[in-house]
């Protein structure tokens, strides 16, 4: 016991002779002044080993700790701040382990790098909670009261009154889960969806008048677009969006100043126009519930109400739940759909290739004498299946700017073990982040260009017949495990809004591709759109936004400046 205590301070990473030379200095030097600033200074730089020895002595099974250099405690915690999500790419550069843990103030923050260690971690398990740690964070982002918290943490993971007693939080994932699945619910928010892009774009640049344009920023343009279709489609014509239409600029900075709320103090001064926005929005919801517009919404939405109602919960913080449902629905398909076309429009090639490939999916294209009169629809069915370059260039894009973390929070000790791995223990309380921004950079998953935008990665990389259109866009690419592209989650926690998202992202990219040219502004040069940089030094609550959005000049493409285009969700050729 002795001999092993000893063996381990020994191996901890402490600068033990330093310490020990000063302590000696400090007994032996005759001025009584300089021995308590030796002294002091001792114990102050064996505090400051604290984690260091922590690792030399944690169980040998758990993840391995990593120290900070200078900050024990608070060190990984600044650095979170500082360097936002890549700060797990940049110990995981100077550590190179599959997993490991760090010290973040009382508990310890556990980062999964290997894609086979979170397979294993992501599994449904009863030692392991999502709702329980995410529920803390959704409190302080929509401001949620103590009845509402106690109403829907009620039998959270099914622990206190067993899995079949479903509380309110289940009832409403369930049903959600359940809308959003490959059926009649989703089809017909789809086609919602879809008639309002088409009405909103055709509205968007006159048809009539050759060689009008709009100058806007392209995010906004999505922003804009978006906001309007989703709420429509989600929370019905009386959305509050459509009543109040200066709430689109509210959301949206509500959003951008999400994260500044969740330390939740003094919101109203630290934050104050994500918080003034979100007065805004909490009342519009509270009104829109309270008014009974919920009536008119989509079924999700009526039945949602309907589950609140019954578990007591008050118009008001009804109201506040769809804020925050508003972001799961806009939050990442709106920055999406901005890189998918931005890295479309930055590369003319690409955009060529693509207007060709998607001309596959382009049905009622007749070639009258009065092309500029003609009515088009884009086929979404025939977008996914047709168009695999188009659909290759949406997965790149997510795995380029998904660098939210899949977070657990450990309820009970126990071991996790996949193959090529030791067995790791996981301590009651750790919070796991499986790092997804550093396994979707990780050259030995993605191979040697891992770090390069190849549009074409996910096709198949020889045509199925001699003819190329018979190339087809994977799931996944060759020998890349599945919780290697992850921007939806993984395992018990998969975003139920993906298949709506790709069909409204690949429908709304392929009606500009199709309906616009896009050049930058004038004052930006004009031209083509030059890729922004990616700001990837933030604390993400979404995938990566840009650092500073392109201005660009929006302009019918030449010869269909008459069309009316539309998209439609099921068309056969
Ligand atoms: C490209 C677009 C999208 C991305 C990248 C995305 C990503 C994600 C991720 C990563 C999660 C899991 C959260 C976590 O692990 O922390 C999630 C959850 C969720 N997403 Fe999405 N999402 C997208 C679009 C949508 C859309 C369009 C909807 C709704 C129509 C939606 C609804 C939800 C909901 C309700 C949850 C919570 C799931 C639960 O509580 O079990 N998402 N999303």
């Amino acid at each position: 016991m002795v001999a092993s205590t000893l063996h381990r301070l020994l191996n901890a990473d402490v600068p033990w002779l330093h310490h020990v030379l000063i302590l000696t200095s400090a007994l032996v030097l005759p001025s009584s002044g300089i021995r308590t600033f030796l002294s002091v200074h001792c114990v102050i730089a064996i505090l400051f080993d604290t984690e260091a020895l922590l690792a030399a002595f944690q169980n040998p099974n758990e993840p391995p700790l990593i120290p900070h250099p200078y900050l024990p405690f608070l060190g990984h915690v600044v650095g979170m701040f500082w360097y936002g999500a890549k700060y797990f790419a940049l110990v995981n550069t100077s550590t190179q382990h599959p997993i490991f843990s760090l010290q973040t103030l009382t508990t310890r923050t556990v980062v999964v790098i290997d894609p086979a260690l979170a397979t294993a971690i992501q599994k449904k398990s009863p030692h392991l909670t999502f709702y329980g740690l995410i529920l803390r964070v959704t409190r302080r982002l929509v401001d949620l009261d103590n009845p509402t918290m106690k109403i829907i943490s009620w039998n959270l993971d099914g622990v206190e009154h067993g899995p079949h007693e479903k509380g309110l939080l289940k009832e409403s994932e369930d049903m959600i889960h359940g809308s959003l699945s490959p059926g009649p619910i989703l089809n017909s928010l789809s086609t919602t969806q879809l008639e309002q892009f088409s009405t909103l774009l055709n509205d968007f640049v006159p048809r009539i008048g050759d060689g009008q344009s709009v100058g806007i920023g392209l995010m906004e343009f999505i922003k804009q677009i978006f906001t309007v279709a989703n709420a429509y489609t989600i929370y019905g014509p009386s959305n509050p969006f459509a009543l109040h239409p200066r709430l689109v600029q509210s959301f949206w900075d509500y959003e951008a100043g999400m994260v500044g709320l969740i330390p939740n103090i003094l919101p109203s001064i630290t934050s104050r126009k994500s918080w003034k926005a979100r007065t805004a929005l909490n009342a519009a919801f509270h009104e829109f519930v309270e008014n009974g517009h919920f009536r008119q919404a989509s079924s999700i939405i009526q039945k949602r109400a309907a589950f609140n109602m019954k578990h007591g919960l008050t118009a008001d913080m009804s109201g506040r739940t769809e804020v925050i449902l508003l972001f799961g629905i806009l939050g990442n398909a709106v920055p999406t759909t901005f890189w998918f076309l931005a890295h479309i429009l930055s590369r003319p090639e690409l955009l060529d290739a693509i207007r060709q490939e998607t001309s596959r999916a382009i049905i009622n294209h007749q070639h009258t004498t009065n092309e500029k009169e003609n009515a088009r629809s884009i086929s979404v069915s025939l977008l996914k299946s047709q168009c695999p370059l188009f659909v290759s260039t949406y997965r790149e894009s997510l795995r380029h700017i998904a660098n939210l973390s899949s977070v657990r929070m450990v309820t009970g000790t126990h071991t996790v073990s996949a193959p090529g791995h030791p067995s790791y223990l996981l301590n009651k309380g750790n919070i796991i982040q499986m790092a997804s921004g550093v396994i979707h950079a990780a050259p030995r998953t993605w191979g040697s260009d891992a770090a390069e935008f190849r549009p074409e990665r996910w096709m198949t990389s020889t045509p199925t017949s001699s003819d190329d259109k018979k190339r087809t866009a994977l799931l996944l690419p060759k020998s890349v495990p599945s919780a290697a592209f992850r921007p939806f989650g993984g395992g018990a926690v998969l975003c139920p809004g993906r298949h709506f998202a790709m069909t409204e992202i690949l429908s709304f990219v392929a009606l500009c591709v199709n309906m616009f040219d896009f050049t930058e502004d004038a004052v930006q040069g004009g031209g083509a759109i030059k890729l922004p940089e990616k700001d990837d030094s933030r604390m993400p609550l979404s995938v990566m936004k840009p650092v500073k959005e392109p201005i660009v000049r929006v302009r019918r493409r030449a010869g269909t400046e008459g069309v009316k285009w539309r998209v439609e969700w099921r068309v056969e050729l």
